[in-house]
């Protein structure tokens, strides 16, 4: 039994079947781990959450946390992750990037596996215990373990944009999925616009008495009455591990040499990194890179892309087309302005490990960070924590929650191409001087606005928001 338990649709740990036939488990890399590991460890923690593959009902110890797998089948991963999750909620809540699509036994499935994750949480957690829920393939969670278990002190934490009344209110499942979420004693999101925009909808959807005043980041929180409870809605940017991303990059340098020198040290390297999604606005970039070619103003010959996408939810249909719209661009940059010798994008479809990809942040002139719309996107905060050489330059869409931090970063529409294109060349031809007071500013910011905060800032609200339901119950 634990008395901090956090759940989320992934484990915090990779399966690996060794040659052998052995297995052994890692932990993964990624933030929500990096954030939780520590509070985990020091409180006797559990999480609850799906290993990634059909089936799989291992539970390993690792770094002192208790693993709880929730077992899945295939045609649960199918419904529920695949189709409610990412191609109902995920388009919806991403500004109808793509159709959502609504399918009612999607729902059934979905509502099945959260009480599966809401049972197995309840099993895991100790009398009076701290549960943290995590993100939009979890939101009937939150009331499906108050009602099992009104002991617990529970908060919701959505990792993506939270849409509009317009947007959300076309869901056939709204009124659910509202109240799944006012299970928690405090509901949060990354921007302030998020919380507002739930409260807005608490109150237009199911009537209840919800705040009016603008909500603050970690402060000024909003509240919705419902019955005798009162749930706090709040803003909560996450981030990152600031100050070990600096200290691990430090140590990189000789393979970020390397890595020019492998690119044939051109005169500007420019990097994108992302899992390949549709939301990551990979297409906005390469189409600017074709046009600023087209153009003249960047050289192929002395201008090098460096891609670096991470395959992601494969059997959905909106990411097959993606990752041929992507695919068609590469080749038509490569075959149009390359040589044979010396193609000006490179293309990485695979997972690339950490150390790597901080070798890559350092030795990127121009990182372009150009989502469409994207909840926060930590490679922003990454690539600003990894240069504490104060070299570099962010290209930072204004569509992600990154954006409402980073305000000296180089800022783009990426629903303007001529923009796009316009601050790609400011970012590559700005005087060094510039550049560095930017990045001093950007890198400053993440060491001062670091994980640590967003997930104890969190908590503290979160046992605020509980006592006071306990006293008034
Ligand atoms: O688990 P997957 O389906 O493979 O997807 C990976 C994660 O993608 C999403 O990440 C979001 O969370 C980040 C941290 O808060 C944020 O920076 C980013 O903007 C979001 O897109 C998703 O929300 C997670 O649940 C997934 O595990
Ligand atoms: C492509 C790639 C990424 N990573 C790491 O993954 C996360 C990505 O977080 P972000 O908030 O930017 O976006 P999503 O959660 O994917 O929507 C970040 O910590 C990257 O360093 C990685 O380790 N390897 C990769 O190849």
């Amino acid at each position: 039994m634990a008395d901090f338990v956090v759940v989320a649709n992934r484990l915090p740990v990779d399966k690996r079947v060794e040659p052998d036939g052995t297995t052994t488990w890692k932990r993964a890399p990624g933030g929500l781990v990096t954030a939780l590991t520590p509070t985990l460890a020091s409180r006797s923690g559990a999480w609850v959450g799906w290993s990634g593959v059909p089936d799989s009902s291992d539970d390993p110890r690792i770094d002192g946390i208790g693993i709880r797998s929730v077992p899945l089948s295939s045609d649960e991963i199918a419904d529920y992750y695949e189709g409610f999750a990412n191609s109902t909620l995920w388009p919806l809540y991403h500004d109808l990037l793509v159709e959502p699509v609504f399918d009612h036994d999607w729902w059934t499935t979905y509502v099945v596996v959260n009480r599966k994750f809401a049972e197995a949480a309840s099993e895991a957690a100790d009398e009076g215990a701290t549960v943290w829920v995590h993100d939009y393939q979890l939101q009937l969670v939150p009331s499906m373990l108050r009602e099992l278990r009104p002991d617990l002190r529970i908060g919701f934490f959505l990792h993506i944009p939270f849409p509009s009344f317009e947007l959300f209110a076309r869901l056939p499942w709204r009124e659910e999925l509202l109240r799944g979420l006012l299970g928690a004693d405090l509901v949060g999101f990354h921007l302030p616009g998020g919380a507002e925009n739930f409260l807005t909808l608490v109150r237009r959807v199911l009537n209840l008495d919800a705040s009016r005043d603008p909500v603050g980041v970690r402060d000024g929180l909003g509240t919705v009455r419902d019955g005798s409870r009162t749930i706090r809605v709040g803003s909560f940017p996450i981030s990152i591990d600031a100050s070990a991303v600096a200290e691990q990059a430090a140590a990189m340098t000789d393979r970020a040499a390397a890595i020019r020198a492998e690119l044939g040290n051109p005169s500007t390297v420019l990097l994108g990194v992302d899992r390949l999604d549709y939301t990551k606005g990979i297409d906005v970039r390469l189409d600017a890179l074709d046009g600023l070619f087209r153009e003249g103003r960047l050289d192929p010959a002395d201008t090098v892309l460096v891609q670096l996408a991470s395959p992601s939810r494969e059997h959905v249909d909106s990411y097959i087309a993606v990752r041929d719209r992507i695919e068609r661009s590469v080749a038509h940059i490569n075959g149009t302005h390359g040589t044979v010798s010396s193609p000006p994008v490179r293309y990485l479809l695979q997972p690339v490990p950490r150390d790597e990809l901080l070798a890559y942040f350092l030795a990127a002139d121009v990182m372009l960070v150009t989502p469409l719309r994207d909840g926060m996107n930590l490679v922003a905060k990454e690539y600003a924590a990894a240069r504490a050489d104060l070299g570099g330059a962010l290209v930072l869409s204004e569509f992600t929650g990154a954006a409402a931090e980073m305000e000296q970063a180089y800022l783009v529409n990426p629903y303007d191409g001529q923009n796009v294109r316009d601050v790609v060349v400011r970012a590559v031809t700005d005087s060094p001087e510039d550049r560095r007071e930017r990045m001093a500013v950007l890198h400053q910011q993440v060491l001062d606005f670091d994980v640590d905060l967003w997930s104890q800032s969190f908590l503290q609200c979160l046992s605020g928001a509980a006592a006071a339901n306990e006293a008034a119950r």
